[in-house]
């Protein structure tokens, strides 16, 4: 772990604590804790005027986006509440102020905030938007480094910046990524991370995907017991990897190589799980990809997209925490307005992870929050600035106008943010993740996955016809609800552990 780093960090929460605000500002819908929030980060009037401007121009360009909510709402950034027996370091509210002012409690907030009326006038101005950096906790004392990530000084990772600041930093402290994760310039830093403990990440996997590859194998088996193979055991054997969502053209793959090796043969549910596993590695092999981050850009903005419940919150905790454990400093921005309980738990992942947080009130406009979010990312030098959006899928029209205009505002302010749009998918939903692909690709540009909830699904198969169709890079897969439970993306891995091949 790159110690200078971490001072690094934990120096800026210092240096850019902010004051309390007057609590005569805060207006009448802003929880009582809200009292003693840190106060906005000054704007500049020409900032302000050059965000309003944004704002309009995307609004105009598609006046659906944003238009079920006001489109300045008033923010309030409220302190985290925080998650049990996890230090937190550098808290601005003393107890005695937390206790004063109601604290951030669970009850509080739920009962403190409000949904503003869809066509309610903003009562202050978007200026007003309280952007808070949560302080944050050194990375030490959150995280134990991960076995994964080799001391900076072992890591031929490059990060080349034209940036004379960025080189500065650069130069001091190479960033070490953890695995998973890749430089613009080094490709896979998988190739310089030290080796992760192979048998138990394997290990994790083959539980992960128990039920997925137990019912697969079990018919298998059952379906060559004393056969030979022919033209029927091959269908039914197609109809089996269809059913298990592999898709067609992978089932079609499989048959064909096991009729050329084994027609009119004996086989044995080993012979089958040997070929699947090598043909569904084929599928996969050009998909699983590192996570490139380009930190030549400062910061490298990841939006998370994605239906509710796909696991999109979690996810972002779960790469902060990967992300601030190899020394990164990482910013979250909450821009899934729409639900209390997801502001809630990003700031708990904030806290958790060490990450500064950009919050605002439910119901605000979340291209204006993106904004916000990005410009503090700037300011305050964060590596990768990750924004959780919305999902709901029932209000279709107004979410992907939604996430349009939060690709248009980054856009504006970094002609190629964001950089890496990651989408959410949830293992357990089968086919509907392949459509869930389908919608948000062309709404977001989605450029890579991250397959939730692998743990417990008969259906991991979805991943490979997924693969087969989308050829979307995949990142990480999520293999449980922990901190540590997403993992990078190993074709040959996944394909044995699904395959059921012993290892
Ligand atoms: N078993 C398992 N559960 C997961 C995994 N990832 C997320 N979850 C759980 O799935 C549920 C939904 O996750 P969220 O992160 O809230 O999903 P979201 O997409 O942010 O949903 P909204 O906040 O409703 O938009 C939570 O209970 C998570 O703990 C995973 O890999 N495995």
């Amino acid at each position: 772990m790159a110690l200078g780093f971490i001072k690094k960090i934990f120096t800026f929460g210092k240096d850019t604590a902010p004051e309390q605000k007057p609590e005569a500002e805060v207006p009448a819908v802003v929880p009582d804790d809200a009292a003693v929030a840190p106060a906005p980060a000054t704007e500049e009037p020409v900032v302000a005027e050059e965000r309003d401007a944004l704002l309009d121009e995307a609004e105009a360009a598609n006046p659906e986006a944003g238009s079920h909510v006001p489109d300045e709402p008033e923010p309030d950034i409220y302190p985290l509440p925080h998650a049990p027996n996890l230090p937190v370091a550098k808290d601005p509210v003393a107890p005695a102020e937390m206790e004063t002012a109601g604290g951030p409690s669970d009850d509080v907030l739920a009962e403190t905030v409000e949904v503003p009326a869809p066509d309610e006038e903003p009562d202050a101005p978007s200026e007003d938007i309280d952007v808070v950096e949560e302080p944050v906790a050194p990375v030490e004392d959150v995280f134990e480094p991960e076995e994964s990530v080799a001391p900076a000084e072992e890591q031929a990772v490059a990060v080349a910046s034209e940036d004379p600041v960025l080189e500065e930093v650069v130069s001091v402290e190479p960033k070490a990524l953890p695995k998973g994760f890749a430089t613009a310039e080094s490709k896979p830093v998988a190739e310089v991370a030290a080796p992760e403990p192979k048998r138990t990440w394997f290990q994790r996997l083959r539980e992960g995907l128990s039920r997925t590859s137990s019912q697969l194998t079990g018919q298998i088996t059952s379906l060559f017991t004393k056969r030979k193979l022919d033209d029927d055991t091959l269908q039914d054997l197609e109809d089996l990897l269809i059913q298990a969502d592999l898709g067609v053209e992978t089932a079609l793959r499989i048959t064909d190589t096991l009729a050329s090796e084994r027609y009119g043969k004996d086989v044995t549910g080993a012979d089958v799980s040997r070929i699947m596993a090598s043909e569904i590695t084929k599928v996969l092999a050009p998909v699983a990809r590192p996570l490139e981050l380009d930190l030549n850009h400062k910061p490298h903005v990841i939006l998370v997209v994605g239906v509710n419940g796909t696991g999109k919150t979690t996810t972002i905790g779960k790469l902060a925490a990967k992300l601030s454990g190899a020394g990164l400093k990482v910013m979250l921005a909450a821009g899934d307005t729409f639900r209390a309980a997801a502001i809630e738990q990003l700031k708990i992942w904030a806290e958790r992870t060490g990450s500064d947080i950009v919050s605002s009130k439910l119901g605000a406009d979340a291209a204006g929050l993106a904004y916000e979010a990005y410009e503090r990312a700037k300011e305050s030098k964060s590596d990768v600035l990750i924004i959780d959006t919305a999902g709901r899928l029932q209000n279709k029209t107004e979410l992907m106008a939604e996430l349009e205009k939060i690709v248009r505002v980054l856009g504006k302010l970094d002609p190629d943010a964001p950089h890496t749009v990651l989408q959410t998918l949830d293992a357990t939903t089968g086919q509907n993740a392949m459509n869930q692909v389908e919608i948000f690709r062309n709404v977001a540009g989605v450029s890579g996955l991250i397959m939730t909830k692998l743990d417990g699904t008969a259906r991991g198969g979805i991943l490979v016809a997924i693969a087969a169709k989308h050829k979307l890079p995949v990142y990480f897969i999520g293999v449980g609800e922990g901190i540590d439970d997403l993992e990078p993306f190993e074709a040959k891995d996944f394909a044995e552990a699904i395959a059921g091949v012993q290892a």
